[in-house]
Parts: structure tokens; C-alpha cells; sequence
């Protein structure tokens, strides 16, 4: 639910400035702009993962990205999407807060 995903990471009120390499990931899933909310990533990291296909078809909670720009970015050749603290955390690696 989304209230798990409630930290304060992901207050709407907080922006940040994905590092290069993570804007193009966006990008890709049709982002046009340089300024995010932590939702909007999620939301846009979810398209990408969908459009290429990366999520396991038999086991949906599982993306693998080994092969991907989205696994060099993460640092993780997979994960699950059922653990968002470990998500979070190698996101929030390639993320830049922005002052408001
Ligand atoms: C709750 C949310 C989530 C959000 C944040 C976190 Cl840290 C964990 C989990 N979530 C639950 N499943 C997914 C998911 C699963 C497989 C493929 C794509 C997305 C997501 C992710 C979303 C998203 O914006 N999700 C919208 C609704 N999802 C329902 C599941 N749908 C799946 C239906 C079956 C086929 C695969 C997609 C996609 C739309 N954004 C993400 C970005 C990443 Cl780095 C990882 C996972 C997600």
C-alpha cells in the first residue's frame, strides 16, 4: 500500500535532481523534465521497468537488470519490489535533494 512507502523520502514537498545517468533512465520512460517529486520517480522508474520488459514474467516482484542501464545505476544485477527500503536506498544513491 502506499502508506508504507510513506517515509519522508517520498513527502511530495521534497524535489530531487536525478545524476545524469539516472535522468536518461527516466527520460527513456517519457520524462521531460529535470525536477522530481520521489513519486514521480518511483512512477516513471515502474514505466521503464515495464517498457523493457525487466520485471520476471513468472514472478512479477522480481526485475532483472543485469543487462540494463538500470543495473549499473543501482548496482544490483536484481531485486525485488517487495523490499522499497533496500529500493530506496540505492535510489536515493543516484538522487541530488533539491532546496525549495
Ligand atoms: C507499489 C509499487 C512500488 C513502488 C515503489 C517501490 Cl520502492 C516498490 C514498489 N510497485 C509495485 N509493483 C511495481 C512494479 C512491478 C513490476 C514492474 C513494474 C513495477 C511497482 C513499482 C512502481 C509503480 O509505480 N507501480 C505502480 C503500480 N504498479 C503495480 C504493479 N504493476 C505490475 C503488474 C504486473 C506486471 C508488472 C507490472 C505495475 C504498476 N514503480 C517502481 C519503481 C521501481 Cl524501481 C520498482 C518497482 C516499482
Amino acid at each position: 500500500a502506499d502508506s508504507e512507502l510513506n517515509t519522508d523520502a517520498t513527502e511530495d514537498s521534497k524535489l530531487v535532481r536525478p545524476k545524469v545517468e539516472f535522468q536518461s533512465l527516466l527520460q527513456h520512460a517519457g520524462a521531460t523534465k529535470d525536477v522530481f517529486t520521489m513519486k514521480e520517480v518511483m512512477f516513471y522508474l515502474g514505466q521503464y521497468i515495464i517498457q523493457k520488459q525487466l520485471y520476471d514474467q513468472s514472478q512479477q516482484h522480481i526485475v532483472h537488470c543485469s543487462h540494463d542501464a538500470l543495473g549499473q545505476v543501482l548496482g544490483v544485477d536484481s531485486f525485488s519490489v517487495k523490499e522499497p527500503r533496500v529500493l530506496f536506498a540505492m535510489i536515493t544513491k543516484n538522487l541530488v535533494a533539491v532546496k525549495n
